[in-house]
C-alpha cells in the first residue's frame, strides 16, 4: 500500500454506482478497505463492490456518515437535494463533504449543510476507473488548505487533480467531464470507417486505438502545440490533407465546440434542479 496523506482518515462514498466504483478502485490501493464504506439502495450492488473490493457496504447513509471522516456524494445531481439534507445532522463541521455531482454549486451544498461544514465540489471522469481520470475541484468557504490537501490526495489516487476556481467546474464538467463520451464517439465512428474501407473489424479497432494512444503519448511526451504535430502527418498533396479537408467540410471542429458548450449549459441548468 503507497503512503500518503490520507493518513487514517476514514471515506465514505453515498452512492454506489460508476464513479463511485472509479473512486473505490483507486482508494483500496492507498486506503485499507477497513477504512471504505460505501452506501446504495441495491443490495445486489453492494454485494457486488464488498466482495471485489472488500469495502465496508450498507444501503443506511446515515451510517456511511456516522463512520467516515469524509463523505463523498456520488448520487445524481437530481436526487442531491434530498439525500443531502436527510443528512444534515449527521454531516458535522468536524466531517469533510466531498460532492462530484455535475452542476451542484458549492453555495447550494452548503444551504442544505449546517454551518462550518467543510466542503469541496469536483468533476472527475470516468478513466479514473483505471487511474487515469482527469479532475478538478473547488474549495468552499470552510474549506481549508488541510481538506483541499485530503481532496486532492483521494482525486490523485484515481488520476490527476487540479485545484481551479469554482467558476470553471461547468466548463470542465462540458469539457473532461463529459469528454470521455466525445472520445469513445469518435473511436466508435473511426473503426466503423475503417471496415467501410473494407478492414476488419478487430483489426480496424487495434489500429485506431493504439492510434489514440500514441498521438496522446506523443503531445503528452514533447508537449508540443498539436498543430505542430498534425503538420508532421500531413504531407502536401498527400492523404491527410485530403483526410482533414473532409473533417473541416463535415464541421468537426464547430461541432466539438458545440457539444462543450451544450455540456456546460447543461451543467449549469443542473444546478437549478
Ligand atoms: N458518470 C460520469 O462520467 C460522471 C458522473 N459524475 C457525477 O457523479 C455522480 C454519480 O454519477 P454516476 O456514478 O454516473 O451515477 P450512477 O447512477 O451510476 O450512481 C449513482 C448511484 O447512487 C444510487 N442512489 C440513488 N439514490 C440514492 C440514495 N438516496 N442514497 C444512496 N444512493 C443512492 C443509485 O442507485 P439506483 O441506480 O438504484 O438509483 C446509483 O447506484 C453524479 O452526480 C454525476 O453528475 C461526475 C463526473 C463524471
Ligand atoms: O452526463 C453527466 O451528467 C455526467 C457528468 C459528467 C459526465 N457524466
Amino acid at each position: 500500500m503507497n503512503q500518503n496523506n490520507l493518513g487514517n482518515q476514514r471515506i465514505g462514498i453515498i452512492g454506489g454506482g460508476a464513479m463511485a466504483e472509479a473512486l473505490l478502485r483507486g482508494l483500496v490501493k492507498v486506503v485499507p478497505p477497513a477504512q471504505l464504506t460505501v452506501s446504495d439502495p441495491s443490495q445486489e450492488r453492494l454485494d457486488f463492490l464488498r466482495e471485489s473490493l472488500q469495502v465496508i457496504t450498507t444501503e443506511d447513509n446515515q451510517q456511511v456518515c456516522a463512520q467516515s471522516d469524509v463523505v463523498i456524494l456520488a448520487v445524481k445531481p437530481q436526487v442531491m437535494a434530498s439525500v443531502v439534507t436527510a443528512l444534515r445532522d449527521r454531516l458535522t463541521p468536524d466531517k469533510l463533504v466531498i460532492s462530484i455531482a455535475a452542476g451542484i454549486r458549492l453555495e447550494q451544498l452548503a444551504a442544505w449543510l449546517a454551518d462550518g461544514v467543510p466542503v469541496v465540489r469536483v468533476m472527475p471522469n470516468t478513466p479514473a476507473l483505471i487511474g487515469k481520470g482527469a479532475s478538478a475541484l473547488a474549495g468552499g468557504t470552510y474549506a481549508t488548505e488541510a481538506h483541499m490537501a485530503t481532496a486532492v490526495a483521494i482525486l490523485e489516487a484515481v488520476g490527476t487533480a487540479d485545484v481551479v476556481g469554482e467558476a470553471y467546474l461547468d466548463a470542465v464538467t462540458g469539457l473532461s467531464g463529459s469528454g470521455p463520451a466525445y472520445v469513445y464517439l469518435m473511436i466508435e465512428a473511426m473503426i466503423d470507417a475503417g471496415v467501410h474501407e473494407g478492414l476488419p473489424r478487430d483489426l480496424a479497432r487495434r489500429l485506431v486505438l493504439q492510434t489514440f494512444r500514441g498521438s496522446t503519448a506523443l503531445l503528452l511526451e514533447r508537449g508540443h502545440h498539436p498543430g505542430v504535430e498534425r503538420d508532421r502527418v500531413t504531407s502536401p498533396g498527400g492523404t491527410t490533407i485530403a483526410g482533414v479537408k473532409a473533417l473541416e467540410d463535415g464541421g468537426v471542429r464547430a461541432a466539438l465546440f458545440a457539444a462543450v458548450q451544450a455540456a456546460t449549459k447543461r451543467s449549469r441548468e443542473l444546478a437549478g434542479k
